[in-house]
C-alpha cells in the first residue's frame, strides 16, 4: 500500500478508537485459551453488551427452543465463538457509529445503514449456502467496506471529488486506486490490523475486493462476502434493475447461484430484517417497504432471466468470430422471407459474397490477420446496408446476404457499394503489412412474375453459381444469375 497514506492511517488522531470493552474482546477473539468463565467475567461488566447479547440468544436469528434468562445461559446456547465475534460487532458498530458521527463527506447514518444491510446479506448468503460460520459472515459484511470511512477521515478533501463521482462501488474502487494507489479495501485492511482484528477476518475484508477465484467446493468466505456488498446494494434499491443485474452477475462469477437462490436469500435477510434493525438501533426498511422486497425482486428476476435466455437464444445465432448471424440462422431467415415473398408477392434477393485469393492471405500474412480481415470485412458490409437486411457469415471466407423487397436492379446498387467498400480497405497487421482484399459476388432474385424458384434453397444454388461464375471471370466482380 501507499506509504503515506499507511502512515497518515497509522497517526490519524480522528480516526474513531475502540472502547475498553472492544479491545478486551479483540484480545479474547485472539486467545485459543479463550473460555466460557473468562468471556461472561468480561461481558457482565458491560451493561450495554449484557443485554444485547441477551436479546440476541433469545432473537429469531438464532432459533433456539430454550430461552435464556441470564449471560451464562446466553453464552452457553450460543457458543463462545459466537458470543466473541457478535460481541465484536456490536461494540464496534457502537463506538463507529457514535464517533464517527457526521463526516463532512460520508452520511455515517447511511453509511452503517449498508454496512449492516451487508451483514445480513453476508449471513443470510451463508445460511442458505449451509455454512457454520454465520456470525464470521455477519461481522465480514459489517466490516469490509471500514475503508471508506478511513478516507473520510483521513483524507476529507482529497476523497470527496471522487466518493461523490459515482455511487457504484467498483467504480468508486478503481477511482481509488487510480487517485490514491490504493482502494478502500487496503485501507480497511490497515486499519483492522492495526485493531488486531483477528487476521482470518481482516483477511475475507480484503481478498473479498479481488477477482473471483476457481469456483471451490465449498463456497467460501471470501466469495459469500463479495456477493454480499452486491447483495445489500439490491436490498437496499429492490426496483433497480442494474443493481440486480450485478447482483446477478456477481453470485454468478463468485458463487456458481442462480436467481432461484437469490429469491431464497433475500427471504432469508427479509426475515431476518426486524431483529438485525432491533438489536443494531438501525432501520434499513420502513415496514412497509419490506413487505414488497421480495415481490419486487421475484419480478425483477423472472424478468431478467427472461432477457438472458433472450441473449442465450440471440448467442446461438451468431458467428462466433465475426458477430455476423450464422448459417443455421440464414437457413431459417431464408425460409421465413421465402415464404413472405410468396405470400405478398414481394421480391426477395439474395448475394453471396466470398473473399478472393484467401488462402493466400492466411498463408502470406497469419490466420490471426485472416481472422482480423473477416470481421473487418462484416463490419464494412453492415456499414452498407439496411436494418433489414440480414448478413450472415455462411462458411469460411462466403458471407450471405439476404435483401427482403429488394428487386434485382435495386440490389445492384447494394452490391455495387459492398463491392467497392471491402477493396477500399486497407488492414494493418499486428506486424505492420497493410493489407486489401476483394470479393467476389454471386446475385439471385426472386420475383413474383418470374416464378422460377420453388424453394430456398433453388435461390441458394442459383447465387452460388453466379458466384462460381464471378469467379472464373477474373473475382472482384458481380454476378446476376440468368434464367437461361
Ligand atoms: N483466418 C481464417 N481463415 C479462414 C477461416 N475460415 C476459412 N478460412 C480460410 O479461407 C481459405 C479459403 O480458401 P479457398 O477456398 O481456396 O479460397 P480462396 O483462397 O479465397 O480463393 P478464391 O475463393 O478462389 O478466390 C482457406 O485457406 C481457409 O483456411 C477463418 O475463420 N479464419
Amino acid at each position: 500500500m501507499n506509504a503515506d497514506l499507511a502512515k497518515r492511517v497509522r497517526f490519524c488522531t480522528t480516526l474513531p478508537s475502540l472502547p475498553a470493552i472492544a479491545l478486551k474482546i479483540i484480545d479474547l477473539a485472539n486467545d485459543p485459551n479463550t473460555d466460557i468463565n473468562t468471556l461472561c467475567e468480561h461481558i457482565v461488566y458491560d451493561a450495554a453488551l449484557s443485554a444485547k447479547i441477551l436479546k440476541i440468544a433469545n432473537s429469531p436469528l438464532y432459533k433456539s427452543r430454550r430461552s435464556a434468562t441470564n449471560i451464562r445461559q446466553a453464552v452457553s446456547l450460543l457458543g463462545t465463538h459466537t458470543v466473541i465475534v457478535v460481541s465484536l460487532s456490536f461494540s464496534l458498530t457502537d463506538s463507529l457509529v457514535k464517533k464517527s458521527g457526521n463526516l463532512p463527506v460520508l452520511d455515517s447514518h447511511l453509511f452503517w445503514r449498508r454496512s449492516i444491510a451487508t451483514a445480513l446479506a453476508c449471513r443470510a448468503l451463508g445460511e442458505k449456502l449451509k455454512k457454520t460460520c454465520l456470525d464470521d459472515l455477519f461481522l465480514v459484511g459489517l466490516l469490509q467496506e471500514i475503508g471508506i470511512l478511513v478516507f473520510c477521515t483521513v483524507m476529507p478533501e482529497e476523497y470527496a471529488p471522487v466518493f461523490s463521482s459515482t455511487n457504484d462501488h467498483d467504480t468508486l474502487l478503481m477511482r481509488e486506486r487510480e487517485m490514491f494507489g490504493t482502494g478502500h479495501d487496503e485501507l480497511g485492511y490497515t486499519l483492522l490490523k492495526q485493531w488486531h482484528i483477528p487476521d482470518y477476518i481482516a483477511m475475507v475484508c480484503l481478498s473479498s475486493h479481488g477477482q473471483p477465484e476457481p469456483k471451490a467446493l465449498e463456497p467460501t468466505l471470501q466469495a459469500c462476502a463479495a456477493t454480499s456488498r452486491y447483495l445489500a446494494d439490491y436490498f437496499l434499491n429492490p426496483h433497480a434493475p442494474e443493481k440486480l443485474g450485478q447482483l446477478s452477475q456477481a453470485a454468478r462469477s463468485w458463487l456458481d447461484i442462480d436467481e432461484s437462490i437469490l429469491i431464497d436469500v433475500i427471504d432469508i435477510m427479509k426475515e431476518g430484517l426486524r431483529a438485525v434493525e432491533d438489536l443494531f438501533d438501525v432501520t434499513i426498511h420502513q415496514p412497509s417497504e419490506a413487505s414488497g422486497i421480495l415481490t419486487a425482486a421475484k419480478e425483477l428476476l423472472t424478468i431478467h432471466s427472461l432477457s438472458k435466455v433472450k441473449e442465450l437464444e440471440e448467442k446461438s445465432y451468431r458467428d462466433g468470430l465475426t458477430g455476423a448471424y450464422n448459417r443455421g440462422f440464414f437457413d431459417e431467415s431464408l425460409k421465413r422471407e421465402f415464404e413472405l415473398s410468396i405470400q405478398h408477392q414481394l421480391p426477395l434477393t439474395i448475394a453471396m459474397i466470398d473473399l478472393d485469393h484467401f488462402k493466400r492471405i492466411n498463408d502470406t500474412y497469419g490466420h490471426i490477420a485472416g481472422d482480423g480481415i473477416l470481421v473487418t470485412v462484416t463490419r464494412t458490409i453492415l456499414g452498407q446496408i439496411r436494418q433489414d437486411d440480414t448478413l450472415c457469415r455462411y462458411g469460411g471466407e462466403e458471407f450471405a446476404l439476404i435483401l427482403p423487397g429488394t428487386t434485382l436492379a435495386v440490389s445492384r446498387q447494394v452490391t455495387h457499394r459492398l463491392k467497392e467498400a471491402i477493396a477500399a480497405i486497407s488492414y494493418h497487421s499486428e506486424n505492420n503489412s497493410t493489407i486489401s482484399i476483394t470479393a467476389s459476388i454471386g446475385v439471385a432474385s426472386y420475383m413474383q412474375d418470374i416464378n422460377q424458384f420453388k424453394q430456398p434453397a433453388d435461390l441458394v444454388k442459383a447465387a452460388d453459381s453466379a458466384l462460381y461464375a464471378a469467379k472464373s471471370e477474373g473475382r472482384n466482380q458481380i454476378v446476376e444469375w440468368q434464367n437461361t
